[in-house]
């Protein structure tokens, strides 16, 4: 039955991701049952996205449960969900797989030097102890991170963290594995992001209430979405969805919300959770009324929406690598780095696709060239690697320009050095009765599927609280982030 009133509802969940559908689940479970959630696109998911790449399900957004579940600790919530939903996944090893390689004739799991999953522009080159002092830098960097935490020592880049615990290496090797270790994770450089927040990462940090240090890929033909898209069918009915439609202004007050559609239709709400991403709130995609006050607008100016980006290609045959990875190192950073095989064992075999990642500012620059400027630079760093064989040029190419996309206009959020905790704060602060859930609210799983998931559970049962009458508290805001100590000149200093 469709609600008595279809233009106003007790809540409003703006967007269908992960934390959308999550805090819809909140305000249901907490009794709450007239809401609607208004996405854009045609299906739920938001940034879980499937594609069909003739014939085989690839993911062009999120790919991994990040940390999964150590014996005895908490579960990630998505692995959950992919256990409840029956979702396909595989182990995914980011870092034995670069140094290993499974010899199959034997079971043995032994490097074969004869075929490093390392390459530079001179083709296979075995810079593995590179690639392993790169692994211990980046865990002597969680360390630095933790320390200064400890201290109550100021954020710094991750740069200049880097610099604190080795000399600076500036070779093609070093470069690449740092990137790996670094920009593969957080979309960005060591030069954008923030020491503290870099190494800190919760996630994989069980000591601090984090999962594991393992990855799950799916490899579901229904795609990674389904385990959300599944979990939503559990409890919304036809009349809590609107699909295909697209928010174009939030107006907000301390007693409702009413939210204008492109079509210039009016949905009014006692309450709205907002979950479109930061790119969304960042490029004023949405227009607030009245404008969203100073402490708000600088908090979502100050976190980094990051662009991370994969590029599919299938071949008529399969040449490459037999491990689950590749690292090139090329003379410029970051360019055309990590290079993922799904034509193996434990994935999609005999699939002939391969892709490549790049990152942050590589990936922008990516999105402006056309499809066949991007395939033609990607053949050349093949034929680089790979100076021995005819690479064969694909049948299959594909990626998603997330940074253009203004639904999202980038992947997910980074923190960067000069971002503090207040800021934090209010970002995810509500105004009025307009509540902010989504990856870049959390402050432990920023960027994270779970981080999503868990901001959502938060502010559905917020909201739910307030609509019940169990008391409406308002998220903490800082009028003002003040620097401890006020940036002074000193006396007598010259001009
Ligand atoms: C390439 C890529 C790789 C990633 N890899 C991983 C990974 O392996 N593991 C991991 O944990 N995380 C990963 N992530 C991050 C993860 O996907 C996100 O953190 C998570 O999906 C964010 O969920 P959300 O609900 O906060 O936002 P979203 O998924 O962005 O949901 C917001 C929804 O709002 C909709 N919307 C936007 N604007 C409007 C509008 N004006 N009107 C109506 N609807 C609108 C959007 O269509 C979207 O559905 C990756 C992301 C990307 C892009």
């Amino acid at each position: 039955r469709p609600f008595a009133n279809p233009d106003h509802h007790q809540v409003l969940v703006l967007g269908g991701g992960v934390a959308g559908i999550i805090a819809a689940r909140s305000l249901h479970s907490k009794g709450v049952g007239d809401f609607v959630i208004i996405e854009a696109r045609d299906e739920l998911g938001g940034r879980m996205r499937s594609h069909n790449f003739g014939g085989t399900t690839i993911e062009v957004g999120a790919n991994w449960i990040q940390g999964t579940q150590v014996p005895g600790g908490p579960a990630n919530p998505i692995l959950d969900l992919a256990i409840k939903h029956n979702l396909k996944t595989r182990a995914n090893d980011w870092f034995g797989s670069i140094s290993t390689v499974i010899v199959f004739s034997s079971l043995i799991l032994t490097f074969d030097a004869s075929r490093p999953a390392t390459y530079d522009s001179k083709g296979a080159t075995d810079y593995l102890d590179v690639f392993k002092t790169s692994v211990d830098d980046f865990s002597n960097l969680t360390v630095l991170a933790g320390a200064r935490v400890d201290e109550k020592l100021v954020d710094v880049t991750g740069r200049t963290g880097y610099s604190l615990i080795a000399p600076r290496k500036t070779d093609d090797h070093s470069r690449a594995s740092e990137y790996y270790q670094f920009d593969w994770e957080y979309a960005q450089t060591p030069k954008e992001s923030s020491l503290i927040a870099a190494g800190n990462n919760f996630t994989y940090n069980t000591d601090e209430g984090g999962f594991s240090g393992d990855n799950q890929m799916s490899i579901d033909p229904r795609g990674f979405k389904y385990l959300i898209q599944q979990e939503a069918q559990e409890f919304i009915k036809p009349r809590n969805l609107i699909l295909n439609t697209t928010v174009k202004s939030i107006s907000y007050s301390n007693s409702g919300v009413t939210v204008t559609l492109t079509d210039g239709k009016k949905v009014t709400g006692s309450y709205a959770i907002c979950t479109f991403s930061l790119g969304v709130l960042q490029n004023n995609r949405v227009e607030f009324q009245p404008p969203l006050p100073a402490f708000k607008v600088e908090a979502i100016q100050s976190m980094t929406m990051a662009t991370y980006t994969k590029v599919f290609l299938r071949f008529p045959k399969k040449f490459w690598f037999d491990t689950e990875m590749a690292l090139y190192a090329d003379a410029e950073r970051g360019r055309y780095p990590v290079w993922q095989s799904l034509d193996h064992p434990n994935f999609f075999p005999g699939s002939r696709i391969l892709f490549v990642t790049v990152t942050g500012d590589y990936s922008l620059r990516i999105e402006r060239l056309s499809d066949s400027q991007v395939k033609s630079e990607i053949m050349g760093v093949l034929r680089t690697m790979f100076p021995n064989i005819t690479v064969p040029e694909p049948t299959d190419f594909f990626f998603q320009r997330w940074n253009d996309d203004p639904l999202y206009h980038g992947s997910y959020s980074n923190w960067p050095p000069s971002f503090f905790s207040e800021h934090h704060d209010n970002l995810r602060a509500n105004v009025g009765n307009l509540y902010f859930a989504g990856e870049a609210m959390s402050i432990k799983y920023f960027g994270f599927l779970h981080g999503a998931y868990f901001e959502g559970l938060a502010i559905g049962q917020m909201v739910a609280s307030c609509i019940n009458g169990e008391g409406c508290v308002g998220l903490k805001q800082v009028k003002d982030v003040v620097n401890l100590h006020p940036y002074e000149i000193p006396n007598g200093t010259s001009d």
